[in-house]
C-alpha cells in the first residue's frame, strides 16, 4: 500500500506510512495466531473434558448445528436420548459444546449444582425481569413476587382468566365453517395475554377484541374473518353474560377434582413442552451418579420425548414411582417456574369451558410442525375443525 503525500519531505513520509500499515498487518496477524492457538487449546480442553461422554457423531466445524437447524430437529434430539439415555455433549459449531442431560438423576445433579442464571439470562437481552436477573437482585424481586402468586389469589383470577376463555369462545363460534379447520394458536396466545393483563395488572387490554391495540402484531390475522365486528365488545358482555359463567362458582373451588384433565394436561407438558430446552451454567464442578465429572461451564437439560400419550402416568399411583426430578416442564429448584400454578389454573379453565362449548379434530392436511426456539411451537400454526356442542 502506498500513500503520496505531496509536501517537500513526502519521501519521508510516504515511507512511515507503509511501515505503519506493515506494522498493523503483522498485528493483525498476530491476533488471528494468537486467536487460533487459544481455539486450538480451548478445543484440545473440551475434547478431553468430555472425553468420558460419548455422544452422537459432529463435525469438526459445525458440531451439531446441522442436524439441530433442521426440521426433524426433535426427533433427532429424541433419538439421540434413545441411543445415550443419561447425558451425551452437544456441539454448537467447533468450540462451544453442552452436557444435554436426558436422565432424571443427571437434571438433580445439575440442578443442585448449577448457578442460579436461568437459561434465559444466558442467552437474550429480554428486559430486566425476574426470568432475566441474576444474583441479589434475583433473589430480591423473587421474594417479593412469590405472595403473589399464592393459591388464595390465584383462586381469584379464575373468573377474569374464564371472562378471557369466553371472548376467545365467542370468536371461535364466528369462525366455524363445516369444511374449513381455524388456526387456533394466534387466538390461544390472544387470550393468554388478555389473561394476564386482567389478572396481574389489573389492566382490561381488549388485545382479543379490539384490533388495534399495541402488540396485536397478528392484526389481520384473525381479523380478516370478522375481527370488525369484536370492537368494542365488551369483555364482560362476551364472558359473564353467558351461562356458562355460572359454573364458575363451584368451578373456582374444583381445580382439585379435575384429576383426569389435569393427568391430561400433564402428559401434553411432557410430550411438548413449552420450554422444551432449559440451561444452567454449573457454579461449581459436578459429580454424576456414576462418578463421571463436569467442570464449570454450560449443560442444558432437555425434556422432549417421544413416547406415546398416556395420560394415566400422571395418575396417583403411578406418580408415587416416579422420579421427583423426571417431570420437568416447569423446571425445578429455586430458579423454577413462579408462574405454574397460574398456568395450570389458566390450562384447566380453558380447557373445561372450550370442552364444554366445541368439539375438535386434527385437520389432517395441515399437521403442526413443532419448531423449539425459545418456546416450542408451530411453524404453521395449529389447525383443527371445530364442531359447536348443543
Ligand atoms: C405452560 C406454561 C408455562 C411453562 C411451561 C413455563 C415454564 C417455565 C420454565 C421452564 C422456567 C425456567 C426457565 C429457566 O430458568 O431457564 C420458567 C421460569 C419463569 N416463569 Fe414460567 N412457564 C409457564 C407459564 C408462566 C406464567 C403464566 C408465568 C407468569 C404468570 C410465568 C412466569 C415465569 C417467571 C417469572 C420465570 C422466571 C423465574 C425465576 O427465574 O425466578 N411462567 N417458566
Amino acid at each position: 500500500i502506498s500513500v503520496t503525500v505531496m509536501n517537500p519531505s513526502g519521501v519521508w513520509l510516504n515511507g512511515a506510512v507503509s511501515q505503519m500499515f506493515h506494522l498493523m498487518a503483522v498485528v493483525c496477524l498476530a491476533c488471528v495466531v494468537l486467536k487460533a492457538i487459544q481455539l486450538y487449546w480451548r478445543k484440545r480442553k473440551l475434547l478431553k473434558i468430555f472425553k468420558s461422554f460419548p455422544g452422537p457423531p459432529t463435525h469438526w466445524l459445525y458440531g451439531h448445528l446441522q442436524m439441530l437447524q433442521q426440521e426433524d430437529e426433535l426427533d433427532n434430539t429424541a433419538s439421540w436420548a434413545e441411543k445415550y439415555p443419561h447425558c451425551h455433549p452437544v456441539w454448537l459449531g467447533g468450540f462451544l459444546v453442552f452436557l444435554w442431560i436426558n436422565h432424571p438423576e443427571y437434571a438433580k445433579a445439575v440442578y443442585i449444582g448449577s448457578d442460579l442464571t436461568s437459561s434465559f439470562a444466558l442467552c437474550s437481552s429480554i428486559g430486566q425481569g425476574l426470568l432475566i436477573l441474576n444474583g441479589p437482585k434475583w433473589f430480591q424481586h423473587r421474594r417479593l413476587l412469590t405472595p403473589g402468586f399464592h393459591y388464595d389469589i390465584l383462586k381469584s383470577y379464575v373468573t377474569m382468566m374464564a371472562d378471557s376463555v369466553h371472548v376467545m369462545l365467542d370468536k371461535w363460534e364466528q369462525l366455524i365453517t363445516q369444511e374449513k379447520s381455524v388456526e387456533l394458536f394466534e387466538h390461544v396466545s390472544l387470550m393468554t395475554l388478555d389473561s394476564i393483563m386482567k389478572s396481574a395488572f389489573s389492566y382490561q387490554s381488549n388485545c382479543q377484541t379490539d384490533r388495534s391495540v399495541p402488540g396485536d402484531e397478528q392484526g389481520e390475522g384473525w381479523g380478516s374473518e370478522g375481527g370488525g365486528e369484536w370492537k368494542g365488545r365488551g369483555v364482560e358482555g362476551a364472558g359473564l353474560g353467558c351461562p356458562q359463567s355460572l359454573l364458575l362458582v363451584p368451578f373456582r373451588d374444583d381445580f382439585g377434582k379435575m384429576t383426569y384433565t389435569t393427568m391430561c394436561i400433564k402428559e401434553t407438558l411432557r410430550l411438548y413442552p413449552p420450554v422444551p430446552a432449559i440451561a444452567r451454567e454449573l457454579s461449581a464442578p459436578v459429580t454424576f451418579v456414576d462418578g463421571r465429572t463436569l467442570p464449570k461451564g454450560l449443560t442444558t437439560c432437555l425434556y422432549y420425548s417421544l413416547q406415546v400419550f398416556d395420560p394415566l402416568r400422571f395418575s396417583p399411583e403411578n406418580s408415587a414411582e416416579r422420579h421427583s426430578y423426571a417431570f420437568l416442564p416447569f423446571a425445578a429448584g429455586p430458579r423454577n417456574c413462579i408462574g405454574q400454578q397460574f398456568a395450570m389454573n389458566e390450562m384447566k379453565v380453558a380447557l373445561a369451558l372450550t370442552l364444554l362449548r366445541f368439539e375438535f379434530s386434527p385437520d389432517p392436511a395441515k399437521p403442526p410442525i413443532k419448531i423449539p426456539q425459545a418456546i416450542l411451537r408451530s411453524k404453521n400454526g395449529i389447525h383443527l375443525h371445530l364442531k359447536k356442542l348443543q
